[in-house]
């Protein structure tokens, strides 16, 4: 029975808050995710005090020409992160040169690429404004296809395109869902969410949780319970 596992979001503006968090949630997460805010603040140190609680999940959403990628994937692997992500609509060749990239970085302990499908931010208006029609759940399996066909060790989607990639492209891909709320928690700006019991039953890896823990009068108590809703298999 396929296990999901939490990963907590640590986004925070400076490592000091960042490392509280990790601390706190550190016993109930598998993986703890440095984005765009803590990565730009605090850089590679970030990733390196974060990493000695659990691997690390580096997202900074890579999305360039294939010979930029490529060399940031080289300057980030010597972090150690567990993971990068890049933007699947890159294309196939910067995808490739992504993968090349971690792999040349070397051994069992590169990084492993995920690709960004389409971000859990957007609903189907927003997403034919930028002229892509046909609907979120549409785009997700055709950028899924392409980024896996290229080399990208597992995608990024929303809760709600959880069960239609397993149904299209089964069990191998490692699949990472933000967006997650537990019921009766704010949405924020995510718009195409799910409860964690639904995400996980519907297949799952990894769930991404960022404010409902870290703005939680208790964020220990807060990933506590996100976890336990994740044991539905
Ligand atoms: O790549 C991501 O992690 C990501 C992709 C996506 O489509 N949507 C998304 O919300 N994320 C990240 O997942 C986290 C979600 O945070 P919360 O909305 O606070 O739970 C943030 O750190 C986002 O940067």
């Amino acid at each position: 029975m396929r296990r999901c596992g939490l990963c907590v979001a640590l986004d925070a503006p400076d490592l000091a808050t960042a490392e509280g968090w990790a601390d706190a949630v550190a016993p109930h997460a598998g993986l703890l995710k440095v984005g765009l805010e803590l990565f730009s603040a605090e850089g590679g140190a970030a990733v390196r005090r974060i990493a000695t609680r659990r691997p690390v999940f580096l997202d900074v959403k890579l999305h360039d020409i294939p010979n930029t990628v490529a060399g940031a994937v080289r300057s980030l692997a010597p972090l150690g992160p567990a993971w990068i992500t890049i933007h699947a609509a890159g294309g196939p060749a910067m995808v490739e040169a992504a993968r090349k990239a971690a792999e040349a970085a070397g051994g069992v302990a590169r990084p492993r690429i995920l690709a960004v499908t389409v971000l859990t931010s957007i609903d189907a208006a927003t997403l034919s404004e930028t002229g892509v029609s046909g609907g979120p759940v549409q785009q997700v399996l055709r950028l899924a296809r392409l980024a896996m066909a290229a080399g990208a060790d597992g995608l990024v989607c929303s809760p709600r395109e959880v069960a239609p990639i397993r149904d299209a492209l089964g069990e191998l891909p490692v699949l990472v869902v933000p967006g997650v709320r537990p019921a009766g928690s704010a949405a924020d700006d995510q718009a195409r969410t799910a409860t964690p019991e639904q995400v996980a039953r519907d297949g799952a890896d990894w769930i991404v949780v960022g404010r409902p823990i870290t703005q939680a009068a208790d964020p220990a108590e807060a990933a506590w319970s996100i976890a336990q809703a994740l044991r539905v298999n």
